[in-house]
């Protein structure tokens, strides 16, 4: 990736107007103001990432409190600080109810409310905002219109991209990204909205053209609690302070309620009989997947070289989406066909081999069940699935037995580690293995090593298999005992095909029929 963070200011980049924290104070009934007044030139939550000139916002956290950290801010050069108690230091300071709640409004202010000069659409739900920001983003850029995309895999800003530290962004940080898609003459941009971001007010000043909804299954509930917390978090994007029109995949119950709930003029969508925009048709295959969609406007044929029949409503949420904000139908329809690949969804690993190897980043026990379903349909007629997969550590565990169940229902399943940080990796593989309980002990294969899992599936598969290996996606990094170590599950599988003499899109130089390893199951002849 090139470019440069939008979170750090480009050397020689025009500097942003001074703001006065005095007008700032203007924002919040009842915020005072001390020690005089100051011009503010940008601003941030971190006193690490403190320059010149900028306010410092001092949120209280789980683990600090940035009143503590004014010093250090003050030391690299705060001009102002916003808190929530006045501190006994010679500088000027705003005081609000809550910083958190405050330091969204007071960025948009400070870079000249940017997201208000731009079609902005936010994705929220538990699966399916990455592809569908890619879908969009790729109609917004063959429909000649420069764009911006928001998420958990990168960050781009017309033709300058980089990789994302977060899904969604600081509110400092996403309003200098908006800013600096006002400079490079952004007019769309699309972005994931994670629920931690709702719940942290960090799209707080930021009024989407369209709010979306995907679906909704139990996920970070080590955060949340409850997955009525979850939804409560997810809910909240859908007011109208947060966005001028929804739409909301129906195809499960909270997307229903969310309808039944919104207070913005909503378009429901999905393959339920309850969708105003309608699934009536969807395939995918090797190629890709197609769907015939029955919407307000007429009926429409879609298609993109995305395989998975998850897809078939990311495609009916990105054309909507883009009809919202003012795509022509054509230009939609085109430019969600030229979005060929999304990073780790469902990326294929091509060698050479005569098996399908596919890279997806499923992790919740639902997408890992549909992503087998999927393999099913593109293998061979005697084809068999293999999964690797693992879960991460340090979340989610309550998911444990339902991902290893879903695991299963492939041929076999190697269940492995996936960045387990301070947790034991084989303690997380046992509770994924209560979920295989009475299943043929051949069908689960336990292999900690998770290169070794990719070696062992891609070893054992034949002639018309699908090997998928799922969780880390586009991810390169694994967190293991409090150190971040390099891994790669595309690079993995293509080191075992490698090994095993696939190099490219020609056949190996030995025999195509291998041993399997003493670890795969005997399949019936
Ligand atoms: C669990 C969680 O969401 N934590 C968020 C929370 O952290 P926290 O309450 O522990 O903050 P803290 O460490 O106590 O710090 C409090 C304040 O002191 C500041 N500080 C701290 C130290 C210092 O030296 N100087 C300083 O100024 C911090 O910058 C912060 O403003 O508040 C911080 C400030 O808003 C967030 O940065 C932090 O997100 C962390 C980085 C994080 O990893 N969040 C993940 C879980 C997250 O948000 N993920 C979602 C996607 C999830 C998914 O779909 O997979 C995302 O949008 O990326
Ligand atoms: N609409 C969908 N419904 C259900 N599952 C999906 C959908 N779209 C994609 N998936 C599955 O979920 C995985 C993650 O998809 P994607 O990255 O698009 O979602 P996400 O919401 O951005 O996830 P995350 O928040 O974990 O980054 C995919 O690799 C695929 O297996």
């Amino acid at each position: 990736m090139t470019g440069n963070s939008a979170s750090t200011p480009r050397r020689g980049s025009p500097a942003p107007p001074a703001v006065l924290l005095s007008e700032l104070a203007r924002l919040w009934p009842g915020a005072e103001l001390r020690g005089g007044d100051a011009a503010v030139v940008d601003c941030t939550h971190d006193s690490r990432q403190v320059r010149p000139g900028w306010l410092f916002c001092a949120m209280v956290g789980a683990r600090h409190d940035g009143h503590d950290h004014a010093p250090a801010a003050l030391a690299a050069g705060a001009s102002a600080l916003l808190v929530q108690r006045f501190l006994d230091l010679a500088v000027p300071q705003l005081r609000v109810p809550n910083v958190r709640w405050a330091v969204g409004p007071a960025a948009a202010a400070i870079h000249g409310r940017p997201a208000d000069r731009l079609a902005i659409v936010g994705i929220t739900g538990t699966n399916g905002k990455t592809t569908t920001s890619y879908l969009l983003h790729s109609v917004f850029v063959a429909a000649g219109r420069p764009a911006g995309l928001l998420g958990t895999v990168e960050t781009r800003i017309g033709a300058h991209r980089w990789s994302s530290p977060l899904t969604t962004l600081e509110a400092p940080d996403l309003q200098r990204a908006f800013a600096r898609m006002r400079r490079e003459g952004v007019r769309s941009a699309v972005m994931e909205v994670s629920s931690h971001a709702l719940d942290q007010h960090r799209v707080a000043g930021v009024t989407f053209d369209v709010g979306m909804f995907t679906n909704l299954s139990a996920e970070h509930l080590d955060y949340h609690g409850t997955v009525e917390q979850y939804y409560h978090a997810k809910s909240l994007l859908f007011t109208a302070e947060r966005c001028r029109r929804a739409l909301i995949c129906v195809d499960d119950e909270w997307g229903v309620r969310l309808a039944a709930q919104c207070d913005v003029p909503a378009l429901t969508f999905g393959h339920s009989g309850r969708a105003e925009a309608r699934i009536t048709a969807a395939v995918t295959d090797r190629r890709g997947t197609r769907i015939r969609l029955r919407c307000p406007d007429g009926p429409v044929e879609l298609t993109a070289p995305l395989v998975g029949l998850c897809n078939a409503a990311n495609l009916a949420a990105a054309y909507l989406a883009a009809r919202a904000v003012g795509v022509p139908r054509e230009e939609a329809v085109s430019g969600i066909a030229l979005c060929d690949s999304v990073p780790g969804r469902f990326e294929p690993v091509d060698a050479g081999q005569p098996f399908l190897v596919v890279v997806d980043y499923a992790h919740t026990p639902g997408a890992i069940g549909a992503q087998v379903a999927t393999a099913r349909s593109l293998a061979g007629p005697a084809g068999w699935v293999h999964v690797v997969v693992g879960c991460r550590g340090g979340r989610d565990r309550y998911k444990r037995p339902e991902a290893g169940r879903m695991a299963a229902t492939a041929d076999v399943a190697f269940l492995t580690s996936d960045s387990p940080g301070h947790e034991d990796p084989e303690a997380i593989v046992a509770q994924m293995l209560t979920g295989t309980l009475g299943l043929p002990r051949r069908q689960v294969v336990v292999e900690l090593d998770r290169a070794e899992a990719i070696r062992l599936a891609v070893t054992a598969a034949r002639p018309g298999d699908v090997v998928l290996i799922l969780g880390r996606g586009h991810e390169t990094c694994q967190q293991v005992a409090g150190r971040a170590l390099p891994f790669d599950d595309r690079g993995r599988a293509r080191a075992a095909l490698r090994a095993l003499g696939w190099t490219g899109a020609r056949a190996p130089a030995r025999s195509r029929r291998r041993p399997s390893p003493a670890t795969a199951p005997v399949r019936p002849s």
